[in-house]
């Protein structure tokens, strides 16, 4: 089952390129932009990874984002990324990043966007790596903020696909977001938000409602509301669910206890991905073995994942075909 998973060409859609800076990675440019981190070793770094929820990982992740400053900081960490990507047989994927995060310390959105762009295209063209860009609006902080961050993203938009909401879901609805969402997509950019990973199913009716997004970021909690899942399911509309994200940050206890399974088989579109890698101990590879070692699974089920997130994926439809027959390929070839 391990190769098979290794081996399957396999498209990720829900990354946050901040949350793959791996602690290496970390005091290299903690060294390299003379920052002090708040840890002397490795191991304290692991040790601070115990999270009990959304937020208490939050507060680490942000913290950790102080120590990329430069467009080369931001190009190693996206390039570390996708030399992952490369050994994990991922062949398209479609990242976030935080644009707020960096310019509020002083970073020039310029420098983020330039440096992960620079990544990506070295990644398409000596690996074949294809990939999109979504910049994510910070949901704690204010719709002015968002705005400034639309406006700034105007330059880029040859850059950027689309835009997505992310941080603390609890206390900050998807109506705080509406104009700027409405604006975004006046400008041409596609729409996804984080939703219903710890708030309610109503939090995710209301971002499609709202934000008319087209896919769901998370969005286990619509189990809490039967009919809905039956919604979702007719509409095939996708979910870029993260597994080992959902237990690090409790959001289900175990893995055995994970949603994701029950709901591949009422035919909703869900997909597996890393989310926060460097912080949730694994990237898709690890995300895919961890599920399909909790779960009775056959491997036309786990490619399933995949082909659903081909179908979720902001790409041509020639090249959604393309990738959807080399699949049905490698099936074809180690199914049994
Ligand atoms: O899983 C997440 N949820 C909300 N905000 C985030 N920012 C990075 N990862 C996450
Ligand atoms: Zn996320």
């Amino acid at each position: 089952m391990k190769q098979f998973i290794q081996d399957l060409p396999k498209v990720e859609l829900h990354l946050h390129i901040e949350g793959t800076l791996e602690p290496e990675l970390m005091f290299e440019l903690a060294a390299r932009n003379n920052i002090e981190i708040p840890f002397n070793s490795f191991a304290e770094v692991k040790d601070a990874y115990d999270f009990h929820n959304l937020q208490s990982f939050l507060d680490i992740y942000y913290q950790g984002a102080n120590v990329l400053i430069t467009e080369q900081d931001f190009f190693d960490l996206t390039w570390a990324y996708l030399l992952r990507c490369k050994n994990d047989n991922v062949v398209h994927t479609e990242v976030f990043f935080d644009p707020q995060t960096h310019t509020d310390r002083g970073i020039s959105f310029d420098t983020v966007v330039n440096g992960i762009d620079k990544a990506l295209t070295k990644a398409a063209e000596e690996f074949n790596i294809s990939s999109q860009l979504i910049m994510c609006f910070l949901r704690h902080l204010d719709e002015e903020s968002a705005f400034i961050t639309l406006e700034q993203a105007l330059a880029h938009k040859d850059k950027i696909i689309a835009v997505g909401l992310d941080s603390s879901e609890n206390g900050n609805p998807a109506s705080k977001f509406e104009r700027v969402f409405e604006k975004s997509l006046s400008e041409g950019f596609l729409t996804v938000a984080h939703a219903g990973e710890e708030g309610p199913a109503s939090s995710i009716r209301d971002a499609l409602e709202l934000l008319k997004i087209t896919r769901i970021d998370h969005g286990v909690r619509c189990s809490d509301d039967d009919h809905f899942v039956e919604e979702l399911a007719k509409l095939r509309t996708p979910l870029t669910v993260c597994p080992l994200s959902n237990i690090k940050l409790k959001v289900f206890e175990e893995m055995s206890e994970h949603n994701i399974v029950e709901l591949l088989r009422k035919g909703v579109c869900v997909t597996i991905n890393s989310d926060d890698p460097a912080y949730f101990g694994g990237y898709m590879t690890d995300n895919f073995m961890a599920v399909g070692e909790a779960h009775m699974m056959t491997k036309v089920e786990i490619a399933q994942f995949t082909f659903n997130a081909i179908e979720a994926s902001f790409i041509s439809e020639l090249e959604k075909k393309r990738l959807f027959s080399i699949n049905e390929a490698y099936l074809a070839l180690h199914h049994s």
